[in-house]
């Protein structure tokens, strides 16, 4: 499937007992055909009145807390099978909602942010991490610095620019500040521009994925860091490379984030070792 371009894949892991390893996943993101940023692993529900156990999985193997984008084909892929459209989840996160409308965009109810320099977590104690001190380029004239840092379940630093956000390096950049030492468990990069209160253009790396089309957590964080510098509203549009994402930081404190999902084909892997078989397309 994918979420606005982002590449996921619902793995349909219900009815038994092992897990996505990450060789696998690495085997598969090797293969063209099937290079993807998420997997999203159904796993029978732990929690009495949850629909499923969802496990998230980078390419690069690793564990992501959270995930916007592949929650919304989860939701879709559920919804197509079930004929229901709203879902409690359970992630390593905490619990997750999910709906389709009438018009088949899905919202997502991310959670609450969290905004402690150990929430996110960073390695340094800052009182205020609207601004920590982070910059990139040369130290009298650096490229990017100053980023709002938030936790949607999964950690993000989000750098403002004036201009467009395509004329910065991210592939360069990005790996440097995902890996900085600042970022105990790495961190996901974001470049962001706010053209008016309520429209944001994003580019974003990600821990684990690198260079995406579309990171709905990513998109989650740059709101809340917008609205709490007073940069933005609490609700607005982010265009992403892969196209636009709602999202809105509600009076309860919960985010919300509304898109498209959509179905690419199906086929079978085999969770050990990735190997896979084509079997339906769209
Ligand atoms: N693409 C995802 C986020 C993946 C996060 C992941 N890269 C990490 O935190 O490790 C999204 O749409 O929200």
């Amino acid at each position: 499937m994918n979420g606005l371009g982002n590449q996921i894949i619902v793995a349909d892991m219900r009815g038994r007992a092992d897990r996505v390893t990450p060789e696998a996943a690495i085997a598969v993101n090797a293969m063209p055909e099937t290079r993807f940023d998420q997997i999203m692993a159904i796993h029978d529900p732990k929690t009495p009145g949850t629909a499923a156990y969802i496990e998230i999985i980078n390419s690069d193997g690793s564990r992501a807390q959270a995930c916007g984008n592949g929650m919304r084909c989860v939701v879709q892929m559920l919804s197509a099978e079930q004929g229901r459209q709203r879902f409690t989840f359970e992630t390593v996160a905490g619990l997750l909602f999910g709906e389709e409308a009438e018009d088949g965009t899905i919202t997502v109810d991310m959670g609450t942010p969290k905004f402690a320099w150990y929430d996110i977590p960073l390695t340094e104690e800052f009182a205020d991490t609207r601004y920590i001190e982070l910059q990139i380029g040369p130290i009298d004239a650096p490229v990017l610095h100053s980023p709002a840092v938030a936790s949607m379940g999964n950690p993000h630093a989000t750098f403002w620019v004036a201009d467009d956000v395509g004329s910065y390096a991210l592939d360069r950049f990005g790996p440097l500040l995902e890996n900085h030492p600042l970022f105990p468990e790495r961190c996901n990069i974001s470049i962001a521009q706010v053209i008016r209160p309520d429209h944001i253009i994003l580019r974003t790396w990600e821990r684990g994925a690198g260079l995406t089309q579309a990171c709905g957590t990513a998109a989650c964080a740059a709101l809340v860091n917008g609205a709490r510098t007073r940069r933005t509203g609490r609700k607005a549009t982010l265009t992403l490379p892969g196209g636009d994402l709602v999202v809105e930081w509600l009076d309860n404190d919960h985010v919300t984030l509304t898109g498209p999902a959509e179905f690419e084909w199906r086929g079978f892997f085999d969770p050990a070792t990735g190997a896979w078989t084509r079997s339906e397309a769209a």
